[in-house]
C-alpha cells in the first residue's frame, strides 16, 4: 500500500472540504488515515494463505456440525467508504478434516479487511472455507449494520441487514439449515 499517497490525498481531500491541514489538531492526520487504511484494507490483493497458515487435521470423528457464532467483524462499504459491522456465524460440516477453531475469525478477518459489500463477505466467506477444508456443507450467517444507511442517506438507524448463503448439505438438507439458523437465531434473542 503507498502509504505517502494517501497522505497527499488526504491532505487534498482537508483541503477540498474547506479545512486547514495545517492546524495543530490535523497535521498528523494525513498519515494517521494512511496507517488506518493499511490496517482496514489489510487484506487487499493478498490470498488468505498470505495472512494466515489455515492448517487442517484429520479427524476419524467427525461431529455433524461445527458452529462458530457471533464472530464481530467491521468493514468498509466499497459505495461510500464508510464502516458496516456486525456479527457472522458460520458452520460446516466435515468429511474427515476439520480447520483450527481460530482460522474462522482469521477467515472472517480476511473477507472483510478490503472495501466490500455485505453480500460479498457472505459468499467469499463460504467460497473460502469450501476452498481450504472441502467440506461436507458450509453455512455463513451475516448479520450487519451500515453506517451509509445511517449517519447519511436515508439515515434509518439501528437496523440489520441480513444475508445467508449455504452450499453442499446446508443447501440440499433442509432440517440440517433450520438446525443451524435456529441455533443462530436462539442465540441472538439471547444476546
Ligand atoms: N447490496 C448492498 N448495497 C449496499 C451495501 N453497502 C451499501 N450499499 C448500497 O449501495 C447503494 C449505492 O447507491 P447509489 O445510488 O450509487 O449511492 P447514493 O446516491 O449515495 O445512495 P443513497 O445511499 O441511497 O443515498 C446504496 O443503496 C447503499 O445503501 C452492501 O453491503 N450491499
Ligand atoms: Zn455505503
Amino acid at each position: 500500500m503507498d502509504l505517502a499517497r494517501i497522505e497527499a490525498a488526504v491532505r487534498e481531500i482537508l483541503l477540498a472540504v474547506g479545512e486547514d491541514p495545517t492546524r495543530e489538531g490535523l497535521q498528523e492526520t494525513p498519515a494517521r488515515v494512511a496507517r488506518m487504511y493499511s490496517e482496514v484494507f489489510a487484506s487487499l490483493g493478498k490470498q488468505a494463505e498470505e495472512v494466515a497458515n489455515y492448517k487442517t487435521f484429520h479427524v476419524e470423528e467427525r461431529p455433524e456440525m461445527v458452529l462458530v457464532q457471533d464472530i464481530p467483524f467491521y468493514s468498509m462499504c466499497e459505495h461510500h467508504l464508510l464502516p458496516f459491522f456486525g456479527v457472522i456465524s458460520l458452520a460446516y460440516v466435515p468429511n474427515d478434516r476439520v480447520i483450527g477453531l481460530s482460522k474462522i475469525p482469521r477467515l472472517v478477518d480476511y473477507v472483510t479487511k478490503k472495501p466490500g459489500m455485505q453480500e460479498r463477505v457472505t459468499t467469499e466467506l463460504l467460497a473460502e472455507l469450501d476452498r481450504l477444508l472441502a467440506p461436507a456443507g458450509v453455512a455463513v450467517s451475516v448479520a450487519a449494520r451500515h453506517m451509509c444507511m445511517e449517519m447519511r442517506g436515508v439515515h434509518k438507524t439501528g437496523q440489520f441487514t441480513y444475508t445467508s448463503k449455504f452450499s453442499g448439505q446446508f443447501a440440499t438438507q433442509e432440517a440440517l439449515r433450520q438446525e443451524f439458523l435456529q441455533q443462530v437465531r436462539t442465540h441472538h434473542d439471547q444476546l
